[in-house]
């Protein structure tokens, strides 16, 4: 993606509709993109996704689509009828229900970004063979996000960890989209995989979805300041000359 794009996607996980907006009116859609997940989206709703798709944001509408293939093709088209610039499923969902999803999407003139989410950034290995799937995080995150390229998804959401292996493997134009990124002064909290902003990108992040270390921060502007700081000096790592062809 070329340099000038903004990676930090800012996860707007708030308990008050009003706190969010009160963060949006002093962001800058040509300097992030943000997040609408399960907490903002039940409170505000459709309405809300608009709004902000209206004040010219690129949305990541992260509803994480788990389901049948019938059921989550259809939200994936009810969620591009909002205007969103990113969607996403789990990539455990399976094969039919990726492939369902990039049918539905692939009718559309401008079809969002369908991306996979692989390994929860909160499990760690131990947490895997609790519910029954033994084995390192990374190996796991690969095999996922392979299914998900094969499927025709635009790429998936992982941690910065695995993002060095999942590039590696599946080559420049699959995007990554990586949570787990805390500035190493930020508390790490329910995250198990988490690297820092600049250590996400040189690893071959594309897009840094970034929540408490700056919506939980005494000054949330100079927080994202910060961030976009420890960013600019990674310099051009990451920038595989690729345009994201749906943004
Ligand atoms: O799909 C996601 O965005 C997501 C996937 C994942 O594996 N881990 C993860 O943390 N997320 C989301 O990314 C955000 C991370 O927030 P913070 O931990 O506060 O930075 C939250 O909104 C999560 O719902």
């Amino acid at each position: 993606m070329p340099a000038t794009e903004p990676r930090v996607i800012v996860a707007l996980d708030f308990p008050r509709v009003e706190s969010a907006l009160d963060l949006l009116g002093r962001l800058d859609p040509g300097r992030c993109r943000v997040k609408i997940g399960k907490e903002l989206f039940t409170r505000a709703g459709p309405a809300l996704v608009e709004r902000v798709v209206r004040d010219g944001f690129d949305v990541f509408l992260d509803l994480k689509f788990h389901d049948i293939p019938n059921t989550v093709a259809a939200a994936c088209a009810a969620a591009a009828d909002l205007g969103v610039w990113m969607v996403n499923v789990h990539a455990s969902g399976g094969p039919a229900m990726l492939a369902a999803a990039r049918a539905r999407l692939d009718q559309l003139d401008q079809p969002p970004l369908l991306i996979a989410v692989t390994v929860l950034t909160s499990l760690d290995a131990a947490d895997l063979a609790a519910v029954g799937c033994p084995g390192e995080p990374a190996d796991r995150v690969l095999q996922l996000a392979r299914l998900a390229q094969t499927a025709g998804l635009d790429g998936i959401v992982c941690s910065p960890r695995e993002a060095g292996g999942v590039r590696e493997a599946l080559g420049p134009a699959f995007r990554l989209v990586t949570p787990g990124v805390r500035p190493a002064s930020a508390a790490q909290g329910d995250q198990k995989r988490v690297m820092t902003p600049a250590q996400a990108v040189a690893a071959g992040a594309d897009f840094l979805v970034v929540g408490r270390p700056v919506t939980g921060a005494a000054d949330p502007m100079a927080a994202l300041s910060a961030i976009e700081a420890e960013l600019a000096s990674v310099g051009p790592a990451g920038d595989r000359s690729v345009s994201p062809a749906a943004s």
